[in-house]
């Protein structure tokens, strides 16, 4: 069983704010960029595909000898598409894609999902329950004073993580159809596949904001990982 990684890390991290493209923010010495290419491949996947803005190509090419680098796009999901383009649709037999910015996420997430897709499944994410009362809002029209109009049941809701895996030809189709989600299984969904959900890790959180980096500073600093 060949496994392929794609990581979008071309964002340019508006919410973290760092003032550089996030995934090259440094985390505990190394780029959030060099630790998820690291998990990537100690979870055993055979080959990965990095995207980046187009003014870090020749730096992260230095920076990751291992690893194929393209340029992205201008949104997530064209990132992801240019990593496609520079594999082809079957290189492999298990395709993941792993956001830059989930740098700490355990080997065992990947292992749960690349099982999935090889245990037959076309479409695999990890996932963890809600833990947060949710509630509906309305903003009212004369300011930003919201309302809640509804709270809603969290038992059947689940935040998603990746890596999210796919066998090559689900992500092809689901790709190849012109539609707008904010993960790849969202086009798949859109696509008419079944997504699987496998147990997520707390530890795959994605950083997003400066409060985000901080806690994963924190957390390289306590379990003492180089
Ligand atoms: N045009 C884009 C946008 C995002 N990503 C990548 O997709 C992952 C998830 O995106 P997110 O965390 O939302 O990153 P940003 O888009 O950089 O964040 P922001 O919305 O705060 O700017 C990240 O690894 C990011 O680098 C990408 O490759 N290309
Ligand atoms: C792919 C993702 O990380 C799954 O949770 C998420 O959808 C990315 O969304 P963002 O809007 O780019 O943060």
């Amino acid at each position: 069983m060949t496994t392929v990684a794609l990581i979008p890390a071309a964002g340019s991290g508006t919410r973290l704010g760092a003032g550089m493209p996030k995934a090259f923010v440094d985390l505990g010495g190394r780029t959030i960029l060099e630790r998820s290419v690291d998990g990537v491949f100690a979870a055993g996947v055979d080959e990965v595909v990095v995207a980046v803005p187009a003014e870090l190509l020749d730096a992260t090419r230095s920076m990751l000898p291992r690893v194929h680098v393209v340029i992205g796009g201008s949104v997530r999901s064209d990132s992801v598409r240019a990593c496609l383009a520079e594999v082809g649709p079957s290189a492999s037999d298990v395709v993941l894609i792993h956001d830059a910015a989930r740098a700490l996420t355990p080997p065992e997430v990947f292992t749960r999902v690349i099982d999935a897709v090889s245990q037959g499944s076309d479409v695999v994410v990890p996932a963890v329950p809600v833990t947060d009362t949710l509630k509906r809002v309305v903003t009212q029209q004369s300011g930003a004073v919201e309302t809640v109009v509804a709270t809603v049941d969290r038992t059947p809701l689940r935040a998603v993580q990746t890596p999210q895996g796919f066998r090559p030809e689900a992500l092809r189709r689901a790709h190849a159809a012109a539609g707008d989600a904010t993960d790849d299984a969202g086009l798949a969904e859109a696509a008419g596949y079944a997504v699987h959900v496998v147990p997520g890790d707390l530890m795959a959180f994605k950083i997003t904001t400066a409060w985000d980096l901080r806690i994963a500073r924190m957390l390289l600093e306590s379990t003492g990982v180089r």
